[in-house]
């Protein structure tokens, strides 16, 4: 049985699972934390990525390897391919300035958003590379100076297993394309006069691939850390891809999160919602979506079809922060919300503590409102959190279904559903049956099956199902959302310096 491997490069950290092709049983697995920050130097994933495989055993014995990652954080590539300054993350909001610029210069108001989403699916946020790439060039003239190349943190991950062979051979995928801010999902091609509008000139991409095309082999020397070191990034030294004389193959890899629905298998009337680090509401689509509120960003998946998505910047670490300032551990939170009753009695907390970018809010921190004797217990505050968290998630459920995205049920992954309290409260605030796969690494698995695809060969990628999904059906308790929707309208910006 060939054996294949994925990875999850996360904010949170590094995953890597080991998979059997066919079957996908899973076979071995490893794991590595990222640091915390949201610019953060590259180099750091490598060595996560190395000490995850190191974990995972290794991969000498697997036939294909694919990486998914966070989407769209910026890695600037000098002409010798070295990493120009850290990466700025999806989560940075640095460049919230910068994305207003960019729509207004394409029109005033509706008109400039409406370009947008008519020329790359998306309008966009401080999130997208795009409009990192504005700032970096406003910001830091002698960075921008001598980047040549801007890849996504997979490309440039993938790009290091092949042995960092030359510029030229940087790949991506079109999932992760599309949060890019210049590459249209509906044309599947660059729009570079948009990355020229952005960045002030011309930079080197990765070259797209298709669903389960090759992007090269994996360099054994790059993972035993002789070429790379030795020779450098971008040295001709060790060419593993470009000679196909090397190791196993490297799939195109993915975004995270369409990763994660290739992963859990998404089929039409299933709407994704993760919770991990970031909060996202997807389904899988036939034809791109562009959205010119801006709420639903109009992404590609990972099999050539369209992700309608929306994204959070607060999820499960609204979990951890409530824990920390109530002292407890997850679980005793998840058992603290559990013990209050829905609405928490009219406790709400609006979870914007990295400011949000759905709805886009850069600035914005977050508040509790609703705070009476009665409210002002360990139990309503860890109620009000966990709701308010799934509150900002089911808006966007509302936002895809208004697209025309079809909900008969709600898959929950991501770090946060392995809490007890957002599985049983999840379907009273989104009004949906909720299906929980067993906890596992599901953006990881997604590339995994990819790297089986691409093993395997064949118009289809093999069919793997998660067994022993768990499904969670509540009375919906509208009252919690109309509550929260009063209160998400009422809180502070960040001080100055914050
Ligand atoms: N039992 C649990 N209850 C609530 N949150 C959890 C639990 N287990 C893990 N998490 C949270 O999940 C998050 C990590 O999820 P993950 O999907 O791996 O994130 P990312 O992919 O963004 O790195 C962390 O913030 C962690 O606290
Ligand atoms: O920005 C987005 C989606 O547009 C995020 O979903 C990132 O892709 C980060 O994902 P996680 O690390 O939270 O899984």
């Amino acid at each position: 049985m060939p054996l294949v491997a994925g990875v999850d490069s996360s904010t949170q950290s590094c995953k890597v699972v080991v998979r059997d092709a066919e079957t996908g049983t899973l076979v071995r697995q490893g794991r590595a934390a990222h640091p915390d920050g949201t610019e953060v130097d590259p180099t750091a994933w490598w060595s996560a990525l190395r000490t995850a495989v190191d974990a995972a055993g290794g991969l000498a014995d697997v036939a294909a390897v694919s990486v998914a990652g966070q989407q769209h954080g910026m890695v600037c590539l000098d002409e010798a391919g070295e990493v120009v300054r850290p990466a700025l993350l999806w989560n940075d909001t640095r460049s919230a300035g910068a994305a207003a610029e960019l729509i207004e210069e394409a029109g005033a108001g509706e008109a400039g958003r409406r370009f947008w989403a008519d020329a790359v699916g998306s309008v966009p946020v401080a999130s997208f590379t795009a409009t990192k790439l504005r700032w970096l060039a406003r910001n830091e003239p002698a960075n921008a100076e001598r980047v040549a190349a801007v890849c996504l943190p997979h490309d440039w991950l993938t790009w290091r297993l092949a042995g960092a062979p030359g510029l030229d051979t940087l790949r991506t995928d079109r999932s992760d394309a599309s949060g890019t801010g210049y590459w249209s999902p509906a044309t599947g091609e660059y729009r570079f006069d948009l990355l020229e509008q952005a960045f002030g000139r011309r930079l080197r991409v990765p070259t797209v691939l298709g669903p389960a095309e090759a992007a090269g082999h994996l360099d054994p020397a790059a993972l035993a850390g002789a070429g790379t070191s030795a020779a450098g990034p971008g040295t001709a030294a060790s060419g593993a891809a470009l000679s196909g004389a090397g190791g196993a193959l490297l799939g195109p890899g993915a975004g995270d999160n369409a990763a994660a629905g290739f992963g859990v298998g998404a089929r039409l009337g299933d709407v994704v919602v993760s919770i991990g680090t970031s909060g996202t509401v997807f389904s899988v689509a036939d034809s791109p979506a562009a959205d010119p509120s801006g709420i639903v960003a109009g992404f590609a998946d990972a099999t050539g079809r369209f992700l309608p998505l929306v994204a959070t910047l607060n999820a499960a670490r609204v979990l951890d922060a409530a824990a920390g300032l109530l002292r407890v551990g997850l679980d005793e939170l998840a058992e603290l919300a559990l013990s209050a009753s829905p609405g928490a009695d009219g406790l709400v907390m609006v979870p914007y503590l990295e400011g949000e970018r759905t709805p886009n809010r850069p600035d914005a921190t977050g508040s509790v409102h609703g705070l009476t004797l009665r409210t002002s217990t360990p139990a309503h505050l860890a109620r009000a959190a966990v709701e308010g968290m799934l509150c900002a998630l089911a808006d966007g459920l509302d936002a895809l279904a208004a697209q025309g995205a079809v909900v008969r049920r709600v898959i929950l992954v991501g770090g946060g559903a392995r809490s007890a309290a957002v599985r049983r409260i999840a379907p009273q605030v989104f009004g949906y049956p909720v299906v929980v796969p067993p906890p596992g690494e599901y953006v990881a698995d997604g590339a995994a099956r990819q790297a089986a695809w691409l093993a395997l060969g064949g118009s289809e990628p093999p069919s793997w199902t998660p067994a022993g999904t768990e499904e969670y059906a509540a009375v919906p308790v509208p009252a919690i959302r109309e509550r929260y929707a009063q209160a998400r309208e009422r809180h502070l910006d960040r001080p100055a310096q914050g």
